[in-house]
């Protein structure tokens, strides 16, 4: 009887751990499982120095290409934020990457701005031991910004004024930030610009260019310098003319103008002199030239004029000079009229313009900083 009650007994405890075994097995697969989440395998990054690594934002990035190129990115071994509104884009498109110490995911849409700059130091901070802020910031930044396109076809004609807005607001939003930490930005445009008229299309990028008919009120350098010093009024320099500036003539720009039309060149060309001075040199080339040709003149008086210094144009840039290899390699082109034989001639041209003046009188005003703020440049 002893017997038979240990082996009822041992049946019982054996039953017992069968059930509890058969309890937690489930509970372990689920630990498995979860180990296994963990310990999630990223695709392979290779190691840049501190050095090589850029810090790139790709808007758009949980996008069709957008993820695509974050994955190039993120495997060369760059560190990579991913903006994205999810509009089209999914998370699926670049979960593989969540949690990878490169790897940062904002839910924000470019329409409205985007301060990175001033929650990234402590992101940094914490990632890479990196201290100081901003500044040690902005250097980091210094390397390269994404921009995507907003997406498919049947999405962007869903609600084509949201599409509007962020072509041009985001893109804004963009450039403001690219500015702030001197990023260099990419711009993904589309093959849509083109259109589907078939319309053939020759885009000059003209610079600084002068000559006859240019109008007395034009208000641009030459013309202004031209019409005051031979009328011994004051030439008009603004800030301290030490911003660059390069000039063609009218008739170098036709002759590019011409060649470009007969090419089959269908992205811009840059058309200009590269020949750089700064705009107080030309002041004083301007006031010289009209002295000589007014000695050789009976209309013109020599010229008196002073170089008086304005305050400095608003957004004025300082330096601007074509690179023009394109147009000289592919069209042949460059610019050959010297600038003092383009000046001389321009000079002729105004002085025989103010004999036409009902006065003889032609004076042009300079533009205070105050006027010139707000005016629309595009370049
Ligand atoms: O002709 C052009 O291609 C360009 O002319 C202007 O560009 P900007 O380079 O400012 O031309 P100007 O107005 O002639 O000014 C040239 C420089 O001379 C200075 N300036 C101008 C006039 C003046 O009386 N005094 C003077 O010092 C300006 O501040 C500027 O630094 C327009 O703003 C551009 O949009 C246009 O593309």
């Amino acid at each position: 009887t002893y017997t038979n009650m240990r082996s009822i007994q041992e049946h019982g405890e054996m039953k017992i751990e069968q059930r509890i075994d058969e309890a937690v097995a489930p509970l372990r697969e689920k630990i498995r499982d979860l180990e296994q989440s963990f310990s999630q395998k990223y695709p392979p990054v290779k190691f840049l120095s501190e050095k090589d690594r850029k810090r790139i934002l790709i808007t758009g990035g949980a996008g069709f290409v957008g993820s695509h190129l974050t994955d190039k990115l993120m495997m060369d071994g760059h560190e990579v934020t991913v903006v994205d509104n999810f509009f089209t884009g999914r998370k699926r498109n670049v979960e593989h990457w969540i949690g990878h110490e490169n790897f940062e995911l904002i839910n924000h849409d470019v329409v409205e701005p985007l301060y990175i700059e001033a929650f990234s130091p402590p992101l940094v901070t914490s990632q890479y031991g990196f201290c100081g802020g901003s500044q040690l910031l902005a250097n980091r930044w210094t390397r390269s910004i994404t921009w995507r396109l907003p997406p498919l076809l049947p999405n962007y004609m869903y609600n084509p004024i949201k599409t509007l807005k962020t072509n041009t607001i985001g893109t804004l939003n963009m450039l403001g930030l690219a500015k702030r930490v001197g990023a260099r930005l990419l711009l993904a445009s589309t093959s849509e610009v083109y259109g589907g008229e078939g319309v053939e299309v020759r885009v000059a990028r003209i610079f600084n260019t002068f000559g006859s008919r240019m109008h007395m009120n034009d208000g641009r350098v030459v013309s202004n310098f031209i019409l005051q010093a031979l009328q011994g009024e004051p030439l008009t320099v603004y800030g301290s003319g030490s911003q660059t500036r390069a000039f063609q003539y009218v008739s170098d720009l036709v002759n590019g103008l011409v060649l470009l039309m007969n090419s089959n060149i269908s992205s811009p060309v840059n058309l200009g002199n590269p020949e750089e001075h700064t705009i107080l040199e030309f002041a004083r080339l301007i006031k010289s030239l009209v002295s000589k040709a007014s000695d050789r003149s009976k209309y013109m008086s020599l010229s008196r004029s002073q170089i008086q210094f304005l305050p400095e144009a608003q957004d004025d840039p300082q330096r601007r000079r074509p690179d023009i290899r394109k147009a000289n390699m592919m069209l042949g082109w460059e610019p050959v009229v010297p600038l003092e034989e383009g000046l001389n001639k321009t000079i002729q041209y105004f002085s025989r313009e103010l004999e036409h003046q009902a006065n003889n009188q032609y004076i042009p005003k300079p533009k205070a900083a105050r006027m010139k703020k707000g005016r629309p440049r595009h370049n």
